[in-house]
């Protein structure tokens, strides 16, 4: 089976003209991603994470070492086409949609990937999967509501039907629950646990500074502290209080409550 996504001796620098020389973002991260898995990427602030984020979206080429997204090799294909085949929810996409654009006509856009939506192109079977998934995120009441009236929590909730409307093998979360509250987090969780359920191919990777972020599908986590791997694996194995203290540079611990995680720092007084 092809990894989704197969990093081997990732590095990635930038010029940094205020120090006047090359500054390390990402180094040699080994990473891969099967389908079917669902993998936690944490890290602090500025640790590299939505850097990484990129590579896997096939924005960003490595500098060094060799990033295989969904079995083409960065450097060698038709990024556009590749995009095509990733779902990305993140900050910007939420920002980009200041027209006045209802729920559902956001949703419909992800078929072409676009901002716009030319409704000319949209057919029968495009605004089906549309109501769909809609439905499955419980958010069909929203469909004729204007995006910008939505919440933050129903707006989340609609970006995910829109990715997932071109049926990605690779699905990429940048910190989806932010800004959320309660509920509206538990919602998001959910809808990305469902989404594990009943698209049992697609591979998905959502970052966040927080364990309790994640949702109870996670199979995998990777660990990352000033764009290096701390630790790399199988949820259980790698999200310990040993490898978080390691990851956020202060003594934490975690506990497994369920099906989730939740971490609070060690006192140290
Ligand atoms: N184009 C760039 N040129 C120089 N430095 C950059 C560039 N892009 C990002 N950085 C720096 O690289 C580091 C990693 O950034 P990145 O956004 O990947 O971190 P992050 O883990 O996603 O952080 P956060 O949790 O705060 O969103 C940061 O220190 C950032 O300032």
């Amino acid at each position: 089976m092809t990894p989704a996504l197969d990093l081997a001796g990732v590095s990635l620098w930038r010029w940094d003209a205020e120090q006047r020389r090359e500054r390390h973002l990402l180094r040699d991260v080994d990473w891969t991603v099967r389908p079917g898995e669902h993998w936690a990427l944490l890290g602090a602030n500025g640790a590299g994470k939505t850097t990484l984020m990129n590579v896997a979206a096939a924005v960003h080429h490595p500098s060094d070492g060799t990033a295989d997204v969904l079995g083409q090799r960065l450097g060698r294909v038709d990024l556009r086409e590749l995009r095509a085949r990733i779902g990305l929810v993140e900050a910007r996409t939420s920002r980009a949609f200041r027209q006045r654009l209802t729920a559902g006509e956001v949703v419909l856009t992800g078929a072409a990937g676009t901002i716009a939506l030319r409704q000319a192109t949209v057919d029968d079977a495009t605004r089906a999967r549309a109501a769909t998934l809609l439905e499955r995120f419980g958010c069909a009441a929203l469909a004729d509501r204007p995006y910008d009236a939505c919440s933050q929590g129903e707006r989340q909730r609609v970006l995910l039907a829109r990715a997932l409307m071109p049926r990605p093998s690779l699905l990429l979360l940048d910190e989806p629950a932010t800004g959320l509250d309660l509920p509206g987090r538990e919602a998001l969780l959910s809808a990305v646990a469902t989404i594990a359920r009943e698209e049992p191919e697609t591979a998905t990777v959502t970052v966040t500074h927080h364990v309790e972020e994640l949702p109870s599908s996670t199979t995998h986590a990777l660990l990352l502290r000033d764009g290096a791997v701390v630790s790399a694996g199988p949820a259980d194995a790698t999200l310990t209080g040993a490898n978080l203290s390691r990851t956020f540079a202060t003594p934490v611990r975690v506990d497994r409550v369920g099906d989730r995680w939740m971490a609070r720092a060690e006192a140290s007084w």
